[in-house]
C-alpha cells in the first residue's frame, strides 16, 4: 500500500547515457546472456557486504535478520526469475541516484569499448560497473523492490522499467529490508525458466560469492512458482531453501583444501571476467601484523585499463577481519599494476578505518609493499618457468609495467629485469629479449646497452642511426611503445651498464676508426660548410656521421634531447616544449651529399642539402614546418 508521503508515484526518464546502454543491451547483446544472473546476485553480495559493514557501527540495522542470504527463484507461469537480498537495500533517494540517472564513467567507457568491438559480448558489461543493466538482457520489463536497511524505514520504493526510455517510482510497503529484483523475461527466454539451469548458473559463475546463494528446495522438480511473490515477499521459510554454492570466503581456507577451479572460479566472480587468470599468490602473513592476501595476474587488459579509470581503481577488496570495508586498489597497490585483482583481508586494522585514514596508516604502507612484492615474485615466477604465460603477460600488461620504472625507485631494478624488448637480434616486432639477454650477448669491451627509440616497430628498425651498429654487428634494442622514451628517462643504467640512444651523443670509437673518421671530417669540411651556408638557421649544427654507411643523413641528439617523435607527441598532447635547432649528420661518401658540391645551380643545391635534412627529420619521426614545400622540392628534383 502507498503512504501519503507525495510524490507518490512519478515517472523519470533515464538520463541520455543510461538510454544509450539499454538500447545496446536490448539490442545488441546476443552471446552469453546468461550473465544476468552473475551481475545481479555480485550486486547483492555487495549490499549484504554493506549492510554487513555498516551494522557494526549500528548493529540494529540486522535486527531480526542476521543472515545474509541471496535467494533466487523463478515463476513458470508468470515467466519471471527473482533475485531477492536481505542486504542493506535502497531508499528513494539511492534508487534515483544509482539505477537510471547518473551516468557512472564506467557507463561512457562501456559504450566507448562497445563502439569499438564488432560483436558485443554482454560478458563484458560487469567490468564497467553498469551490471544492473543486464537485467535487461533477458527480460523485457524489471521491477526493483526494495527498502534501505534502515531501523525508522517502514516503507520502501518500487522502480519499474521496460528499459525503453523511462522508468516509475513509487512508494510501496515492503515487508522487509533488501532488494528483490523480479525479471519479466522476454518471449524467447524461457530456457532460464529452470532450476537446473539456475543452479548450474549460479556454480559455474557465483559458486564462490562468500553470502549463501540459495533456490527452492527440490527446485529440479517443481517450478518454485510459491516460493517469493512479486511483493518481495517470501513465504517459504529457511527450511525450504536449498544452499546452491559454497558459500564462504575463499582465500580464508587453507591453500592444501582450495583447487585450482575454486581460484579460477573465484577470481571471475570478483573480476567479472569470463577468462581465467595467468596466475596466482595466495599468502597469509602472521605476526605482529597478519593478514592475508590472494592476488590474481588476469590473462587480458580489463576494458578500463589503458581508458582513464586512474581516479577510480578497482579491483583490490579490502577485507578487515573477513568484513569486506572498500574497493581500496590504490591504497594497496601501485599504480603501475593497477591491473591485479585480488583480496586483501586485514586483522589489525580498525574497522572503522576511512579511505583518509589508510592513506595514511603505517600498517597499510607495509602491506601494500608486502603485496607489490608479491606481485612481482608472482611475475618473476612466470617469467623462470612458464614462459608462453608470461609472453601473454608482457603482451597484456608490459607497457603497465613499465610505468613501475619510473614509479617504483626501489623496485626498479626488478621491474627492469621483467621488461621484454624487440631487439636487431631478433627477426620480428615481437618483445621477447631482456636486458639480461642482451647483456649475455654483449661482445668483450662493450658496456653499454644500446637502443633506438621511434614511433613504430617498423620507424625505429629503419633508423639510419642503426647502420654502423648493423655493420659492426653491435646488438640495439628497437623500442616503439609511446611509455618507452618516458621510461628511458628513469632507466640510465641496468646492472652496472649504462643505456644509451644510438641517436645520441658521440660513438665510443675504437683508434683506427677514430683515426679514420677525423680524416673524413677534416677532408668533407668545405662540404660542411656549405651545408651550414645553404640551410641558414633550420639547423643548430652540421657534422660527419660516424653513424651513417648507406643513408645521407640523420638527426644527431645531444644526450639531454628528447626524441623528435615523442616531442611531436608531446606537442600534439598540448605540451609547450621549446624549439631546438636539430644537428644534422651527413655521409660524405654517399653521391646525394656529394653532389650539395658539385652542383653549380644554387637553388639546386639548397634544394637538395634541405631535402637531406628533411628526409633525416622524416626517419626520426619529426613534423615538418612546411610539407607542401617539401613536396614541391621533390618535385622540382625529381623532374630536373
Ligand atoms: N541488490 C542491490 N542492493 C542494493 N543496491 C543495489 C543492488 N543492486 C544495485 N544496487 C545499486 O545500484 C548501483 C548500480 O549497480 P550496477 O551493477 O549497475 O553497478 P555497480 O554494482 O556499481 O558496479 P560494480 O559491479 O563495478 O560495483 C550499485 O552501485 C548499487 O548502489
Amino acid at each position: 500500500m502507498a503512504t501519503q508521503t507525495a510524490p507518490q508515484t512519478e515517472t523519470r526518464p533515464f538520463e541520455a547515457e543510461v538510454a544509450q546502454v539499454l538500447h545496446l543491451v536490448t539490442h545488441s547483446l546476443y552471446s552469453h546472456k546468461e550473465i544476468f544472473l552473475r551481475e545481479l546476485i555480485s550486486n547483492a553480495s555487495d549490499a549484504c557486504d554493506k549492510l554487513r559493514f555498516e551494522s557494526l557501527a549500528n548493529p540494529e540495522l540486522m535486527s531480526g535478520d542476521g543472515e545474509l542470504h541471496i535467494d533466487v527463484s523463478w515463476d513458470e507461469k508468470a515467466r519471471t526469475i527473482t533475485i531477492a537480498d536481505n542486504g542493506i537495500g535502497m531508499n528513494r533517494h539511492e534508487v534515483v541516484a544509482n539505477i537510471g540517472t547518473i551516468a557512472s564513467s564506467g557507463t561512457r567507457r562501456y559504450l566507448e569499448a562497445m563502439a569499438q568491438e564488432k560483436k558485443a559480448d554482454a560478458r563484458l558489461i560487469g567490468q564497467f560497473g553498469v551490471g544492473f543493466y543486464s537485467a535487461f538482457v533477458v527480460a523485457d520489463r524489471v521491477t526493483v523492490l526494495t527498502r534501505r536497511a534502515d531501523a525508522s524505514a517502514v516503507e520502501g520504493v518500487r522502480w519499474e522499467s521496460d528499459g525503453k526510455g523511462e522508468y516509475t517510482l513509487e512508494q510501496v510497503e515492503v515487508p522487509s529490508r533488501g532488494t528483490t529484483i523480479v525479471l519479466h523475461l522476454k518471449a524467447d527466454e524461457d530456457e532460464f525458466l529452470s532450476g537446473w539451469k539456475l543452479r548450474s548458473l549460479i556454480h559455474r559463475y557465483s559458486e564462490h560469492v562468500a553470502f549463501p546463494i540459495r533456490m527452492p528446495k527440490d527446485s529440479d522438480a517443481h517450478d518454485g512458482s510459491d516460493e517469493a511473490a512479486e511483493d518481495g515477499s517470501q513465504s517459504a521459510d529457511k527450511a525450504e531453501w536449498d544452499t546452491i554454492n559454497a558459500a564462504s570466503a575463499l582465500w580464508t581456507q587453507p591453500k592444501s583444501e582450495i583447487s585450482d577451479e575454486d581460484y579460477q572460479g573465484f577470481y571471475k566472480s570478483l573480476g567479472h571476467d569470463f577468462a581465467d587468470p595467468l596466475a596466482w599468490s595466495h599468502n597469509r602473513v602472521e605476526g605482529n601484523q597478519s593478514f592475508t592476501t590472494l592476488l590474481y595476474l588476469p590473462a587480458h587488459p580489463p576494458f578500463d585499463l589503458m581508458m582513464g579509470g586512474r581516479d577510480e581503481r578497482k579491483g583490490l577488496k579490502l577485507y578487515i577481519k573477513r568484513v569486506f570495508v572498500m574497493d581500496a586498489a590504490e591504497e594497496l597497490l601501485p599504480n603501475y599494476l593497477r591491473f591485479v585483482r585480488g583480496v586483501v583481508d586485514a586483522d589489525d586494522l580498525p574497522l572503522n578505518v576511512s579511505r583518509e585514514l589508510l592513506q595514511q596508516n603505517r600498517q597499510l604502507e607495509r602491506i601494500k609493499a608486502s603485496c607489490t612484492k608479491r606481485v612481482l615474485d608472482l611475475i618473476e615466477g612466470l617469467a623462470r618457468n612458464e614462459p608462453e604465460k608470461f609472453a601473454t603477460f608482457i603482451k597484456a600488461f608490459g607497457n603497465t609495467l613499465k610505468e613501475g620504472i619510473g614509479e617504483d625507485t626501489a623496485n626498479r631494478e626488478r621491474i627492469a629485469k621483467l621488461l621484454r624488448f624487440a631487439s636487431t637480434k631478433g627477426d620480428d616486432a615481437s618483445r621477447s629479449v631482456s636486458l639480461d639477454d642482451y647483456i649475455a650477448r654483449m661482445p668483450e669491451g662493450q658496456d653499454t646497452i644500446w637502443y633506438v627509440t621511434g614511433e613504430t616497430h617498423a620507424a625505429a628498425a629503419g633508423s639510419p642511426q642503426l647502420e654502423a651498429f648493423k655493420a659492426r654487428d653491435t646488438e640495439v634494442l628497437l623500442m616503439s611503445d609511446r611509455i618507452d622514451e618516458w621510461m628511458l628517462g628513469y632507466l640510465h643504467e641496468y646492472e652496472g651498464k649504462k643505456l644509451q640512444s644510438v641517436a645520441k651523443g658521440e660513438l665510443p670509437l675504437d683508434d683506427a676508426a677514430k683515426q679514420k673518421h677525423e680524416e673524413a671530417a677534416k677532408a668533407a669540411e668545405p662540404l660542411v660548410a656549405r651545408l651550414k651556408e645553404l640551410l641558414g638557421d633550420r639547423v643548430g649544427e652540421v657534422r660527419v656521421s660516424a653513424r651513417l654507411t648507406d643513408s645521407p643523413s640523420c638527426l644527431a641528439l645531444s644526450d639531454y634531447d628528447m626524441a623528435p617523435h615523442f616531442a611531436r607527441l608531446l606537442r600534439e598532447a598540448g605540451q609547450d616544449l621549446p624549439d631546438s635547432k636539430p644537428t644534422l649528420e651527413v655521409n660524405p661518401q654517399h653521391p646525394l651529399v656529394q653532389r650539395v658540391q658539385t652542383e653549380s645551380d644554387e637553388a639546386t643545391a639548397r634544394d637538395i642539402a634541405t631535402l637531406l635534412l628533411e628526409q633525416a627529420e622524416i626517419a626520426a619521426g619529426a613534423t615538418l614546418p612546411d610539407p607542401s614545400a617539401f613536396v614541391q622540392r621533390m618535385n622540382r628534383l625529381l623532374l630536373g
